[in-house]
């Protein structure tokens, strides 16, 4: 099973199976073909349940709108024309739906990807509930937000806490849980989350530093906030992220 949805600003992003490469049993990941590389802004995600996987691949590919598109728009799935693309992910996810067997969706991918954004729109075409792994964290802190947490306690404790929530989580069932950008980077994480199915979102660097510069760093306490053009300042910093991350998708 195969759909695409190709707005106009868009060229045709076509998965096909031997751009599917497997990082784990359960884990998915795809290589963009170098020709659309500049135009293919993403989310695409692609599903390969073992069920489908004895009948060739079932590839779900959603292309959505190179301009930001609020959280909110994707999610109300009201916007007219280029946002049909949240319907046709809740849509198909409906029908990918009898293949996973309960298992939970783990959302990979660096900060911006659209875990958070496409992970609810999938959790309820699925009839999953869905968890954000950031938010899990903040309520095991008291209701600290991210950014507190790392002034506070610093980075290894919120990698730490971002462990114990993945642990918990995979055990659990009919879950859509978006994870924190960075973490795949611990092998342990991916042990629990093997556990289910992990999808990554892969967008292209330039798209990253759009959508974060348009919604601030806030609550990304990883990107220092320096004075100056706001895209050029997150796209040099999510550079390096990406670099350092890459092997752990
Ligand atoms: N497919 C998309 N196309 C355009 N903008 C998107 C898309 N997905 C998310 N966004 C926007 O990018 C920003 C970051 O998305 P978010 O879901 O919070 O990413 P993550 O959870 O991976 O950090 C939000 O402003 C969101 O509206
Ligand atoms: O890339 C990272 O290491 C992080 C990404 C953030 O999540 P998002 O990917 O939801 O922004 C959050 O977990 C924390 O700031 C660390």
């Amino acid at each position: 099973m195969e759909a695409k949805v190709c707005q106009s600003a868009q060229l045709p992003a076509r998965i096909s199976w031997k751009n599917l490469a497997r990082k784990s049993s359960n884990s998915l990941h795809f290589c963009r073909r170098n020709g659309e590389r500049k135009s293919y802004l993403a989310p695409s995600l692609n599903l390969l349940t073992g069920k489908g996987r004895t009948q060739g691949p079932m590839v779900l590919t959603v292309l959505c709108s190179s301009k930001n598109v609020p959280a909110s728009v994707l999610e109300s799935g009201s916007l007219p024309s280029s946002s049909d693309e949240s319907m046709i992910l809740h849509n198909k996810s409906e029908g990918i739906e009898p293949y996973l067997n309960g298992r939970c969706i783990f959302l990979v991918g660096m900060m911006g990807s659209g875990k958070t954004t496409v992970g609810k729109v999938l959790s309820e075409g699925l009839g999953y509930s869905f968890c954000d792994c950031d938010t899990l964290i903040e309520q095991a802190a008291g209701g600290s937000t991210v950014a507190e947490i790392f002034k506070m306690y610093g980075e290894s404790f919120f990698r730490d806490s971002e462990t114990e929530a993945l642990e918990k989580l995979s055990s659990m069932h009919r879950l859509v849980v978006s994870t924190g950008g960075g973490a795949v980077i611990r092998p342990i994480n991916w042990r629990y989350m093997q556990q289910g199915i992990s999808v990554w979102l892969d967008v292209p660097l330039d798209a990253l530093a759009r959508r974060i510069a348009a919604v601030g760093t806030d609550s990304r306490p990883l990107l220092e906030q320096e004075s100056g053009d706001p895209y050029s300042k997150v796209l040099s910093q999510v550079e390096i992220f990406l670099k350092k991350k890459k092997n752990g998708f």
